[in-house]
Formats: C-alpha cells, structure tokens, sequence
C-alpha cells in the first residue's frame, strides 16, 4: 500500500491564523497553498511566513504538500527554491498538463537538490489535472518521473476550461474522475479527487466524498476541517468491512492448509481476488490505526 493519503487539507499560506491550526484537524495531509487562495500582492510574503512555519511547526506525522504557483508564472521557480531549503519535501504542481511539465519540475528540483545538499530524488510531486488536457495526458504526467506520487483533480479549474458548470450531479466530472482513477491505478500512485467548494453543504459533500470511493480514488481534497473528519468515516474501512476481511483471510488460510481449492465465507465463493480486496482492506486499517 502507498501512503495512507485519505485527506488532504488545503490551507492559504497567507492565513498564519488558519495554518497553525492545521494540525489540530488531523488530516493525513496538509497543503499549504501558495497559488489561487494567495492574492497576487501577498505571494511573497505569504511564501516568506509559511517557509519560516515550515521551519518551526511540529506537524507530527502529517504529510505536508506545498502548492506553488505554476512554473510559467513569475512566482513558481521562487516558490519552489525557497520551500525545499525551508524543508518541504512535497509539492504540488497545479495545472498540470502534459508529461513535460512534471520533467521541468523535476530539472528544478534535482538543481535545488543539489544546491542544498539534499540527494537527488528526495522531492516528491503531486500532480494536479484540471483541464481536458491534463486529463488526456493523466497517464503520461502519472508516469513522467518517478518523483510523482499522486495524481489528483482540480474540478474547479477543470469545469472552467471545459466551459461548463459545476453541478451538484458531479455528471459533468464523471469521465474526468474516472479516467484519473485508471490512469493512477496504472502508475501505482494516489489518485486524489477534488475539493467541494460549498462548504455549508455537508450533504453534498458527503454524497461526492462516497462516489469518490466508489470510482476508487484514495483520497479527497478537503478546504475546511469539517470536511476532513467526513472523508475519513468514508475512507476508512467500517468495523463491518474489517471483521469480513479477517474472516475471509483466516477461511482462505484454513482451506490453503487443508489444500482445499475454492471456499465459501458467508455464501459467498472466496477466490484470489476476494482474498487480495480483504487483505488490501485489512492494511488500510492497520494505517489508519483502527486495527493493530
Ligand atoms: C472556505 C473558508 C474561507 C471558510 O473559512 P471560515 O473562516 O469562514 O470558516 P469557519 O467555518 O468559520 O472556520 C472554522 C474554524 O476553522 C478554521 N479553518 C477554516 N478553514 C480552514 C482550513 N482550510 N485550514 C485550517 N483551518 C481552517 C477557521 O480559521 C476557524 O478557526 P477558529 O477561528 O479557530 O474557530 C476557509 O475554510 C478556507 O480558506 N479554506 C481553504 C481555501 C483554499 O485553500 N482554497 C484553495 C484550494 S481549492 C482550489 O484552488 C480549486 C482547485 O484548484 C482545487 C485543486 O486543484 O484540487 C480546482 O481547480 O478545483
Ligand atoms: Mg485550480
């Protein structure tokens, strides 16, 4: 299994109110944005307060992402050099498109690396898809480098360059999610799915949250910490899901030892790939700490 990467938390790095806070929420992981939630005046100064948080906080064992500005904007190079010597070692690259963009990146980062004294390969890349184009290519930006550990998608953007609402039937996203969710899952790396920008809307949230699940992403964005404890009820595995997967796994190693071929658990035939979804769900439960 990958990281356990069930939420992540977007916060503005302009917000040192909100970014101390953050840990408090417990996410799997942080972003701290330095692109769309930081008004183009603040970029400096916002990039100059979380490098100095980055240096300071105690963020335990959260995984803290870094958004930056694209590359082709005057501030995403800067955003990139400073960050990684303040110790960030993941970044998210937004408005990703093509392959291309994540091997930029990765030149970048291996100089910055190197100019720091930190081995090459250290920085990881989290992809954000959110155009018709980035999605077509979601296969060749998953496997561009070996730095990309997560794909995700960016529906607020995506639906903007579509040229189409945002609507509460997600109908309009379907292909988009589902075509990440494959393209991911070839790559071995975490598909992410997008941020509900209503929060007062926790219903709707929710419904997204569990067709998230279901298309098979690993995680959501979140932008408000009572989205954050939704997301994790839907992706961790229920005391029901749990118990049926021990019982499966521990009916599979019974019939192995008996050189039994084919078993039922609960009239339900067990075969190889129930015996691999049960463990898969066993170990998500170990990461999240609802099993020992
Ligand atoms: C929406 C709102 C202003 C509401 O604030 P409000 O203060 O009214 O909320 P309240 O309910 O009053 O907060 C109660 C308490 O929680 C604290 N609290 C709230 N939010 C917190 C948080 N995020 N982190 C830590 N703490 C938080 C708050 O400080 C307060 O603390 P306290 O006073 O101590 O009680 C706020 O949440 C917020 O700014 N969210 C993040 C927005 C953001 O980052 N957007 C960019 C990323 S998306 C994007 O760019 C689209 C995308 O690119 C996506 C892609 O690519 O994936 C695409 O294209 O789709
Ligand atoms: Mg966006």
């Amino acid at each position: 299994m990958n990281k356990l990467r069930r939420t992540m938390l977007f916060c503005p790095a302009s917000e040192p109110k909100m970014f101390y806070n953050t840990p408090v929420y417990n996410p799997d992981c942080i972003i701290f944005d330095l692109e769309d939630a930081v008004a183009y005046a603040e970029k400096d100064s916002a990039r100059d307060l979380l490098c100095e948080a980055v240096k300071t906080l105690d963020f335990k064992d959260i995984e803290i992402f870094v958004r930056i500005n694209p590359l082709y904007t005057t501030f995403g190079e800067t955003d990139v050099r400073e960050v990684v010597k303040a110790g960030v070692r993941n970044i998210r690259l937004p408005m990703c498109e093509t392959a291309e963009d994540v091997k930029k990146l990765e030149v970048l980062l291996a100089e910055v690396e190197k100019e720091n004294n930190i081995e090459v390969g250290t920085v990881k890349i989290q992809c954000a898809i959110e155009t018709p184009k980035g999605v077509l290519n979601a296969l060749a930006i998953a496997t561009a480098s070996p730095r990309v550990v997560a794909i995700s998608f960016g529906a607020e953007d995506y639906t903007r360059t579509l040229g189409v609402d945002r609507t509460k039937t997600a109908k309009e996203l379907t292909h988009a999610r589902s075509y990440i969710v494959l393209a991911a899952s070839v790559a071995n790396v975490d598909a992410i799915d997008t941020v509900w920008a209503d929060v007062s809307d926790i219903e709707g949230f929710r419904a997204e949250a569990q067709e998230a699940k279901i298309l098979g992403f690993s995680g959501k964005s979140c932008i408000h910490p009572a989205q954050v404890k939704e997301v994790h009820k839907i992706f961790t595995p229920s005391s029901e899901e749990i118990e049926k997967s021990l019982r499966i796994i521990s009916a599979a190693k019974e019939a192995e030892e008996k050189g039994v071929g084919v078993i039922t658990v609960d009239g339900k035939m067990v075969d190889v790939p129930v015996i691999q979804k049960a463990e898969r769900i066993v170990d998500l439960a170990k990461a999240a700490k609802v099993l020992k």
